[in-house]
């Protein structure tokens, strides 16, 4: 039989990777934690969401976000191009769908980092799918590092620690738990978790 090229041929959903959502309150560390692996390991491909909120200095279009209008963010949804989608403390955010379907179809580990209600319609529509949630080593430790990043204000801050409770009481629902104290273990159990490593 000739080799078929990778890529060319969908994989059958029984051998697919399954896909991975990391959820934890703002301010854990999930993204040092997916930066810290993707610098070892770039194959393992992280959705980029679409978001109204206002892009953080540093943060660039396509890379970190899609950062949209909320007519943008309207049409998105509405053309039911997201897989999921919520509000978070007073912007929106989703996952484009086509290339997560994309990733999944030839086999290649997908890794989500969306909010709590996210992470709940993924269970939904693909109940094969991991949760992990990130929690902070303490409530004090999760306010240092949110107040720490200044990358936003007060009462910005505020809206995400009263969102960080609710999270942090969801930490049940998830598959596994991760305690974010060292970056390099983190990044490692998280890797293993995926079965790249
Ligand atoms: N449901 C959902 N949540 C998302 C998506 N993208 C990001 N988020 C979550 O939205 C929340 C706020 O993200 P962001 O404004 O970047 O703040 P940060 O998590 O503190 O860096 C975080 O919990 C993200 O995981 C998405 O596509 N869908
Ligand atoms: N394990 C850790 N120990 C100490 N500080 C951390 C750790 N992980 C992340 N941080 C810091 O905490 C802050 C929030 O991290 P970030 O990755 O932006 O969180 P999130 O993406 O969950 O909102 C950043 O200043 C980051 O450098």
């Amino acid at each position: 039989m000739a080799a078929t090229p990778r890529g060319t041929t969908p994989v059958p959903p029984d051998v697919r990777p399954r896909l991975t959502v990391l959820s934890g309150p703002s301010g854990v560390g999930k993204s040092t934690v997916v930066a810290h692996m993707r610098k070892e390991h770039p194959e393992v491909w992280l959705s980029v969401s679409a978001t109204t909120r206002k892009p953080r200095p540093g943060e660039k279009h396509g890379v970190h976000y899609f950062f949209v209008t909320d007519d943008e963010m309207d049409k998105l949804i509405a053309n039911g191009e997201l897989l999921e989608w919520a509000e978070f403390a007073g912007n929106r955010y989703g996952t484009p769908r086509a290339a997560v379907q994309e990733r999944l179809e030839k086999g290649e580990p997908v890794l989500l980092e969306i909010d709590l209600q996210g992470a709940r319609l993924v269970r939904e529509s693909m109940p094969e799918a991991q949760l992990v949630f990130l929690a902070p080593p303490s409530w004090e430790e999760l306010v240092r590092r949110l107040t720490g990043r200044g990358t936003e204000p007060p009462e910005v801050i505020e809206r995400r620690l009263d969102a960080a409770k609710i999270e942090l009481a969801a930490e049940p629902e998830f598959d596994t738990t991760l305690v974010n104290t060292s970056v390099e273990d983190v990044a490692r159990e998280l890797l293993a978790l995926m079965d790249v490593v």
